[in-house]
């Protein structure tokens, strides 16, 4: 194992994890507005949000109505003769308390459902779109901050579209309701109400301004301790043999703190918001009180009437304060969503061809092939490449760590586009072909195989759809798999064997003879081995190298071997030589030697 690079590896990533922790460079903003968008998601279930708006409009007239009929009841007993009217009016309470506890119900449960709802479309069409971006997408957006997308900031629009909006439509329902009300009882006591509210409003405006720039700053210091989380939890073995768990727990606990902080400065302000909001709510009942009081003494109100009105001033009041918590959701729910659609947004630019790649032979040339990564335009990593591969042929790209050999690569399983020039797959450009039907016909094998959590089987068949278990045992045979994957004391399930995270852990070589399998199952008419059996010991790489001998041997497929080792290369149809991004020799390893003996010679 190089700890080495991997450490290397490790620091560089923590580099770069400052640049990204305050912003997702997911390029374009967003068209319109999100939250109209939103609600073209509810929109999708009709009878859900018909149902829930029901519920909700019943409930809330009925709370409207409550604070009414007790004033009716508070005049009925000061009267001698109410017993009856009391009767009447206990009844239509009892109505209208079953009719909201009823109606409540279908409100939750309708707008509850609606969020689940939302919640499924939301994360699967980001998902479908996340997993059919241009790779040059994940190079510029850590998958840590993809996934807290795809997980918490998905559940925060699932509590903001539903709690929030229903909450804020019924409080506003109530609201308004309360104030009709109010002014029919009284107008002249609804103008002292009048004085109150735009202070209250002023108040409620600054606040929400204020927590929606701490709830953005909030979501971003998650990502970034998600981030480091995973970083770390993903490459235990190098964090424990460097003994840095105490750092990264310290940068943990460091990224952490300034979550803490920020959420610290949340429950400040809304506690302040929330103080203010008694203060003002409780002088507004003061003012009630005594104004109103006066007008009973005057005799140009009744009790009863004053009493509904002190609690028609209070269900406004709590309605205010109501709508502005759930304000607070609505705005978490509309900053993610920012997030979640500006990447949903974002273009892919690599457009798929429409010609089957199927009947392509195994001809491959590049022409004049210039490229420079998105992510690192000043840099040109391919200089005028010109190569051509003839079908059944094995060529072996060497040349420094760091020359663009991989990048060739990337660029035939068209990863990414050229910046100039052209590739062809027999004599017809990359562009035109169907990149699915492509890679069905590319066998790749990295130089670090991962395996997906499930069985070998299901490990080996990934990708295809249709295979027998001849075509199985042929492709391990191939890979020289066959043999420890039937070795009973090995692996007694076989090829039910479960591998990854939770099942049975291989060994490099046989992990990588896994994937070499996996990449013959689908019989490809080209096969890449970057570095294949640079990570393994000389036993594995042993068995990795006979498997590809064996398959050079067949002189059927197009082999493109990425090698460091003399051994591994010997025998190709043409050694390429890069430097520097740039094809400096090649030619068979004969014709290399001779050339080097001329060059000292002359
Ligand atoms: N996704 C990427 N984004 C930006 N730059 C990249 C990316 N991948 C590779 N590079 C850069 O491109 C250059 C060529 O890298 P490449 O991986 O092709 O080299 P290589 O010859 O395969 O090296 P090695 O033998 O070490 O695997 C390097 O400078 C590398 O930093």
């Amino acid at each position: 194992m190089n700890f080495d690079a991997d450490y290397q590896k490790i620091q560089e990533e923590k580099k770069s994890r400052t640049a990204i922790e305050s912003e997702i460079s997911i390029g374009n903003k967003p068209k319109g507005s999100n939250f109209m968008r939103l609600i073209r998601y509810s929109w999708k279930h009709k009878l859900l949000l018909f149902l829930g708006n029901f519920g909700l409009l019943v409930t809330s007239l009925s709370m409207v109505a409550l604070p009414y009929l007790t004033g009716q009841m508070i005049d009925t007993i000061t009267k001698s003769d109410g017993k009856e009217d009391l009767n009447k009016l206990t009844f239509y309470f009892i109505i209208l308390t079953i009719v909201s506890a009823v109606f409540t119900f279908v409100r939750a449960y309708a707008y509850n459902i609606l969020g689940e709802k939302i919640t499924f479309d939301l994360r699967n069409e980001l998902f479908q779109k996340l997993i059919t971006k241009d790779i040059e997408f994940f190079d510029s957006n850590r998958s840590g901050e993809l996934i807290s997308r795809l997980s918490s900031d998905i559940s925060v629009i699932n509590k903001g579209a539903n709690d929030s909006i229903s909450m804020i439509l019924k409080n506003a329902v109530q609201f308004i309701g309360s104030l009709i009300l109010l002014w029919f009882i009284s107008w002249n006591l609804t103008l002292v109400l009048f004085c109150v509210i735009p202070p209250f409003t002023i108040i409620v405006i600054l606040f929400v301004r204020s927590y929606k720039k701490l709830t953005k700053e909030y979501q971003q210091a998650v990502a970034a301790s998600t981030q480091i989380a995973s970083e770390v939890l993903g490459n235990m073995r190098i964090v424990r043999s460097f003994s840095t768990e105490e750092k990264e727990g310290s940068q943990y606990q460091n990224a952490t703190s300034t979550v803490y902080g920020i959420g610290n400065k949340i429950a400040i302000l809304g506690s302040q918001f929330m103080s203010i909001g008694i203060l003002l709510g409780y002088a507004v009942i003061l003012a009630i009180l005594y104004y109103g009081g006066s007008l009973v003494i005057e005799d140009k109100l009744t009790i009863g009437d004053l009493s509904s009105f002190v609690l028609y001033t209070l269900t406004m009041t709590i309605s205010i304060l109501a709508v502005s918590g759930f304000m607070n959701q609505m705005i978490s729910a509309a900053a993610v969503s920012e997030k979640i659609f500006s990447i949903m947004d974002h273009p892919v630019k690599i457009q798929n061809g429409s010609l089957d790649a199927q009947k392509i032979t195994g001809e491959i040339t590049l022409k004049n092939v210039t490229f420079q990564y998105p992510t690192k335009s000043n840099v040109t990593t391919l200089k005028s490449i010109d190569l051509e591969i003839k079908k059944g042929e094995v060529v072996a790209l060497v040349g420094q760590s760091g020359s663009g050999k991989s990048t060739i690569v990337q660029l035939l399983e068209r990863f990414y586009d050229s910046t100039e020039g052209q590739i062809l797959f027999d004599n017809i450009d990359i562009k035109e072909y169907n990149q699915q039907k492509l890679h069905q016909t590319i066998g790749f094998v990295a130089q670090e195989p991962t395996l997906f959590s499930g069985t070998l089987k299901e490990n080996i068949t990934y990708g295809v759809s249709a295979y027998s278990q001849e075509d199985i045992d042929n492709a391990m045979k191939l890979a020289n798999a066959y043999e420890f994957v039937s070795n009973k004391q090995i692996f007694p399930d076989g090829l039910d064997t479960i591998v990854g995270e939770r099942g049975v852990k291989l060994s490099g070589g046989q992990k990588q003879r896994i994937a070499i399998a996996r990449a013959l199952i689908k019989n490809p008419k080209i096969l890449i081995f970057d570095e294949a059996t640079s990570a393994l010991d000389s036993e594995s790489e042993f068995q990795v190298q006979s498997a590809i001998d064996g398959l050079v041997s067949t002189g059927q497929k197009t082999i493109i071997i990425i090698a460091h080792r003399l051994s591994t290369i010997i025998n190709s149809n043409k050694i390429v030589v890069i430097q520097n991004g740039e094809i400096v020799e090649q030619g068979r390893h004969q014709d290399l030697i001779e050339k080097k003996m001329e060059s000292i010679n002359s």
